[in-house]
């Protein structure tokens, strides 16, 4: 391994670094666990060391050239990843109550409550009828009673049997009489003094129109009582709850016309570098753009509304005019975040007077990531331009970001355990793609920095905390939006 196969993987070179090459192995069949590379190391990405594969914490003196216990100078100003992620959260608190707004149920799903869902109504509002049969009163036989006003389905049959009796939508009925049956459908209003439903399907008329059941009738059965989902008044969903179909559904049951609710945050995506082709093979030095096309679908799934994708060429002029001239809540940039002759973020961020909230997390990949409030009041978070240090620093910065700025409740992490060792960072956290599986989280190869091939299958990135995790460690999990199910029930 050489000097730039180290750095181009994201730790430095004071790491002693043993094991082979960069992105070495295969990535796990969901089924059958990870199909291993002829080095048989996990995350071989990274190029580290094989035995921190146990999750040896090697400790910072394992990096020569720094005294014991005391990180690179380096990286003074790099935010803990934690810390990173709460600071982010944290910088737009402020904006969502502003920009709450009363909306139509129908532009109401993706964005978040600005208040609780609270019940405008009893739910059910009335007594109601569970099931297609029969309401009686009082023990049976029961003598069934037409229902006044109730449309006929033909003249034949017994005594009562030919009316359709009470459907749903029918306003107020008689009360019944004990030893009496009518007709009910499932919806309709239960008469006062039912005792019970009984389903069609279990119970007979006989000649002289009595109803007889053929099981035991509990009382109370197939009648879903008033209040028996909510009373009005109930606390139905904290604010900051997304609007899913489903939260659109009980607001309509609810009794909600228009929901108050929070915009969600506008975000345009400036990708630079003057390397990057749209299209077609790589050639002579020149790469595909993987974050542009990457990052709009995925910014959608994470609450925000992409108003544009641009490309900037590497010119500080041309950064500077894109990003003041800018009118969303969010500037993305991708790439030129380090200091390299044409990396223009940090001399645009200082030209035009913006505030580094962030400006690295001791993360990996990724470190370089930054988040700046601009002169304008806007963010802008600066993700790295190796692809995968750009998703670590789209979950680190711009998620918890986005969140805040969209009025969303913060997501409660969760921890899963691990069941293949995972080795770290000396001082910093890994951000390592994963599968799940019954026996816990597999991580998966090709999760060097400037690799997808890990990540796009993965299910999502566990937080490896710095001197690496061992089977059986507890993980917490970053899920990527899309992962379709998780083996132990993580979302129950
Ligand atoms: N002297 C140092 N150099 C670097 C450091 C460091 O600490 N000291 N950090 C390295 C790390 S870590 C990263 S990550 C990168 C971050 O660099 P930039 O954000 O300035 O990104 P670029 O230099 O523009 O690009 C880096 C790399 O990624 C490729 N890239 C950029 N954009 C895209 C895209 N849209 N699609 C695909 N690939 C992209 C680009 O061609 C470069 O290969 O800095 C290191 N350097
Ligand atoms: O290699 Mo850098 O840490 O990818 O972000």
């Amino acid at each position: 391994m050489t000097a730039q196969d180290r750095e181009v993987d994201g730790f430095d070179d004071a790491l002693a670094l043993v094991g082979g090459e960069p992105g070495a192995g295969g990535v796990p069949d969901r089924a059958t666990g990870p199909v291993h590379g002829p080095h048989h190391s996990q995350d071989q990405g990274e190029g580290q060391e094989r035995d921190r594969t146990r999750g040896a914490a090697p400790g910072p003196s394992a990096a020569p050239g720094h005294g014991p216990g005391s990180p690179p100078t380096a990286r003074h100003r790099a935010e803990r990843w934690d810390a990173a992620r709460a600071l982010a959260a944290r910088s737009a608190a402020s904006v969502p109550a502003a920009r709450a707004a009363s909306v139509p149920l129908d532009r109401a799903v993706g964005r978040a409550l600005a208040e609780p869902l609270t019940a405008l109504t009893d739910l059910p509002s009335f007594d109601t009828s569970a099931m297609d049969g029969w309401a009686v009163s009082g023990p049976g036989p029961w003598s069934v009673r037409p229902v006044k006003g109730s449309p006929r389905k033909g003249a034949t049959g017994s005594r009562g049997a030919d009316d359709l009796g009470i459907l749903a939508g029918h306003g107020t009925v008689a009360p019944l009489p004990d030893g009496t049956a009518v007709r009910i459908a499932t919806g309709a209003r239960i008469p006062a003094d039912t005792t019970a439903v009984v389903r069609s399907e279990h119970a007979r008329t006989d000649s002289r129109g009595h109803l007889h059941a053929d099981r035991e009738v509990i009382p109370g059965q197939d009648i879903r009582p008033r209040g028996q989902e909510c009373r009005t008044g109930d606390r139905l969903l904290p604010a900051g709850s997304l609007v899913t179909p489903a939260v659109l559904g009980l607001a309509a049951a609810a009794g909600y016309d228009e929901l108050l609710t929070v915009p969600r945050p506008r975000v345009e995506v400036l990708v630079l570098g003057d390397e990057l082709l749209t299209e077609g093979l790589p050639h002579d030095g020149l790469i595909r753009d993987a974050l542009g096309p990457m990052l709009a679908p995925w910014l959608r799934t994470l609450g925000a509304d992409v108003i544009a994708t641009r490309r900037v060429r590497d010119d500080a002029e041309a950064l500077c005019r894109a990003v003041t001239g800018s009118t969303a809540d969010l500037v993305l940039t991708t790439g030129g975040t380090a200091a390299g002759p044409v990396d223009h973020v940090h001399p645009v961020l200082h030209k035009t007077g913006a505030e580094l909230l962030v400006d690295g997390v001791a993360v990996r990949p990724g470190h370089p990531m930054l988040l700046a409030r601009l002169a304008s009041g806007r963010h802008l978070v600066g993700l790295p331009g190796n692809p995968l240090a750009a998703v670590s620093g789209l979950l680190t910065l711009a998620e918890p970001l986005l969140r805040t700025l969209a009025g969303r409740a913060p997501r409660p992490p969760y921890r899963a355990p691990l069941r293949d060792a995972v080795h770290g960072h000396p001082y910093d956290t890994r951000l390592v793609p994963f599968v799940h599986h019954d026996e816990g989280l597999v991580p998966l190869h090709f999760n060097g920095p400037a690799m997808l091939r890990g990540i796009a299958a993965a299910d999502g990135l566990a937080v490896v905390p710095p001197g690496g995790a061992r089977p059986g460690d507890e993980l917490e999990v970053l899920d990527l939006p899309w992962a379709a199910s998780v083996d132990g029930g993580c979302f129950t």
